[in-house]
């Protein structure tokens, strides 16, 4: 087997990104931005940041439950002071104890501070209890608050937003920032909760003697500083392994997923996927065998500056004692206070790093819903529009970004209620797109579409949408029961079943639904315990009922019968005869057959309207139309076979 350059980029080379940019599976990925961020500032530009990200996690957790926001903060502090309390209550049993005099006498000097001692210990862990089920319960909570934002916006910003480029990226890295937000409250509570920590045992030393505060920091903060390198090189190093990852991500998709089962077994691919997840293992293997000799270094360098700077603390202490500067009991609380610091500083410095990385991915969150407000629509009038008499598009212009030519190209065209058009062309003519702007999914770059004589913008949107239904040609699988599935195409409704038995009737999927192995219960979804999938045509069969369901003003159908057998077909395009007169349609289709009894055709070419007309008037006129219905009848222009006589009889 070769080796090509995908391979020796995505296994061997951390730069593979930039040298081979056009490869999608090596492009940048949202899912890096905070680590990436976090691993090019240095250790002070961590700290400078700080205090607006743990604002801001505050913000999102007091939006969320004010509650248990302030549960947790108060419990935090509290235990901070209970911390403090300790040390000064520890003093003062050893104060009593190390006093002259008989030992049963001195034990009961200080039972009074063992009491305080015992209750601000027992305090301290109920708070703590407290402080993890507050925190259990907002945590959802956060959750919830920011995915729900998320989701209104998605679901609510204009089609084209999803044509940008940058927009997709943009909702990528928001989403890894919802479940950002959710790890960054939890670790500026636990940050502060180590700060209040480290402050009350602070304050205690200083309270029992002011020399013994710089002899703490100084036995504390080698240890600490090389914790955050070590955090720092870790986060480098899952920076710098970004193709790597990527790549476990593919191969992990492409030999655990469905949709590649079926070829990775037709060409015997196993083999040669489970190489490239070695090859991809043996370089990460490597690089973090590297990273564990190096974090170990650096720790064990910190522990030993730590070790050294304490021993120093300690001789200093002695120094003291024996000068008698100092008194004995509270040297022996300098001591325990060391280790309740470096205990303290351990858990604040493993959160600085928490939340400073998942402050960036929360920080893309953030900036997405700014920026997705320049998507959403404009606010209608509010004026409910009447039934329709007259559709009007009035030269109407439709640019994708990035392309040159326009998809549609200054169409003017009118339907008059009733009536059942068709849009005609071929591929890539504008067809679709002029449908998408009809049915208000998507905004004209220039020109206007009129309901009775009034522009769109004059009409509340919802309301209006209300009266178009529209199957696309792109229609979407939902994971839901085969009723469930043709509901939706009136989901304001109630759910009746004759109304939804009626539609799929009319669709041709009646029969092929009560089939299933539970009928209309059927859940559509093979993902899940005794879900059912459908083939391509009876999947487009429930896609044309949920249309006919609520039998609209305006029913849009875009290729509705392209993956139908002929029975289907012709039961379908009887139904959208049935509309003829009575309802309007706009129909959009390649089978030349299904549109000779519309009303008039509309011939699109490269996004122009170039005919229009019936049936016989375009074939008379023997331009473009003509041509293409010709060319497709002549397909069927064959004589039918000679029918062989039945067996058994006389020839
Ligand atoms: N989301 C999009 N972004 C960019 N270009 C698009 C997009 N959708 C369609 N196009 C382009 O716009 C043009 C018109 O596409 P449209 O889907 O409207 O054609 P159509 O007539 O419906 O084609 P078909 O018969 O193949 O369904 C094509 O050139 C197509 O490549």
């Amino acid at each position: 087997m070769t080796e090509t350059a995908i391979e020796r980029g995505g296994a061997t080379r951390d730069g593979a990104a930039a040298a081979e940019p056009l490869l999608p599976e090596l492009r940048a990925v949202w899912w890096e931005a905070g680590v990436r961020a976090r691993a090019e500032a240095g250790v002070l530009a961590v700290f400078a940041e700080l205090p607006r990200l743990v604002a801001e996690a505050v913000r999102v957790s007091w939006r969320a439950d004010r509650l248990r926001t302030s549960i947790v903060a108060l419990t935090t502090v509290g235990s901070g002071v209970m911390a403090g309390g300790g040390l000064l209550a520890t003093q003062r049993v050893l104060v009593e104890l190390f006093a002259a005099g008989p030992t049963p006498d001195k034990v009961v000097a200080a039972l009074p501070a063992l009491a305080v001692l015992a209750t601000v210990t027992a305090l301290r862990g109920g708070l703590g209890i407290v402080t993890g089920y507050a925190q259990n319960g907002l945590a959802p909570r956060v959750r919830q608050e920011v995915e729900r934002g998320l989701f209104e916006v998605t679901t609510a910003v204009r089609l084209d937003a999803f044509d940008a480029d940058a927009f997709a990226d943009d909702m990528e890295r928001a989403s890894r920032g919802t479940e950002s937000t959710v790890s960054l409250v939890q670790a500026v509570t636990n940050l502060l909760a180590g700060l209040a920590g480290l402050l009350a045992v602070a304050v205690a030393v200083v309270l029992i003697h002011p020399l013994l505060l710089p002899a703490l920091l100084v036995a504390t903060l080698p240890r600490a500083w090389a914790s955050l390198r070590a955090g720092h090189l870790t986060y480098q190093t899952w920076a710098a392994g970004s193709v790597r990852r990527r790549r476990r991500g593919l191969l992990h998709g492409l030999m655990a997923e469905r949709v590649s089962a079926p070829e990775l077994r037709s060409y015997g691919l196993r083999r040669f996927l489970l190489d490239q997840y070695d090859r991809v293992m043996g370089v990460e293997t490597g690089i973090q065998l590297a990273l564990a000799r190096r974090v170990t270094t650096m720790t064990s360098l910190g522990a030993v500056v730590g070790g050294i700077a304490t021993g120093a603390v300690y001789v200093l202490l002695g120094l003291l004692l024996v000068d008698g500067r100092i008194p004995l009991a509270a040297a022996a609380t300098c001591v325990i206070a060391v280790q309740a610091a470096q205990r303290s500083l351990a858990v604040a410095t493993y959160q600085v790093d928490q939340v400073y990385s998942e402050g960036q991915h929360f920080g893309d969150y953030a900036g997405f819903m700014n920026r997705a407000a320049d998507y959403l629509p404009a606010a209608g009038s509010g004026a409910a529009p009447p039934p329709l008499r007259e559709l009007s598009v009035r030269e109407v212009t439709l640019s994708y970004p990035d392309r040159k030519e326009a998809a549609v190209d200054d169409v003017t065209l009118t339907v008059r209620a009733g009536e059942t058009v068709a849009f005609v062309g071929e591929n890539g003519s504008g067809k679709s797109t002029l449908a998408a702007v009809i049915a208000t999914l998507r905004m004209p770059s220039a020109g206007v579409v009129e309901w009775n004589g009034r522009p769109y913008a004059e009409w509340d949107a919802d309301r209006l949408r209300d009266r178009i239904a529209v199957v696309t040609q792109e229609y979407h699988k939902w994971p839901f029961t085969a009723a469930t599935n043709i509901a939706i195409g009136d989901v304001e409704a109630e759910a009746r079943q004759d109304r939804i038995e009626a539609a799929a009737a009319r669709a041709a999927a009646h029969d092929t639904i009560v089939e299933l192995p539970y009928g209309y219960e059927t859940l559509l979804d093979r993902t899940f315990a005794k879900g059912q999938d459908l083939s391509g045509g009876q999947w487009q069969r429930i896609t044309a009922a949920r249309g006919f369901l609520r039998d609209a003003e305006l029913l849009i159908m875009d290729e509705p019968s392209s993956a139908l057998d002929p029975r289907a077909e012709d039961a379908l395009f009887q139904s959208i005869r049935d509309r003829q007169g009575r309802l309007t349609t706009i129909l959009i289709t390649h089978r030349l057959a299904n549109v000779r009894h519309a009303d008039r055709i509309f011939v699109l070419d490269r996004g122009a309207l170039v005919e229009s007309g019936s049936h016989d008037e375009l074939m008379a006129a023997g331009g473009r139309y003509a041509e293409l219905f010709t060319l497709q009848a002549a397909g069927y222009d064959v004589a039918p076979p000679r029918v062989p006589p039945p067996r058994g009889t006389v020839g």
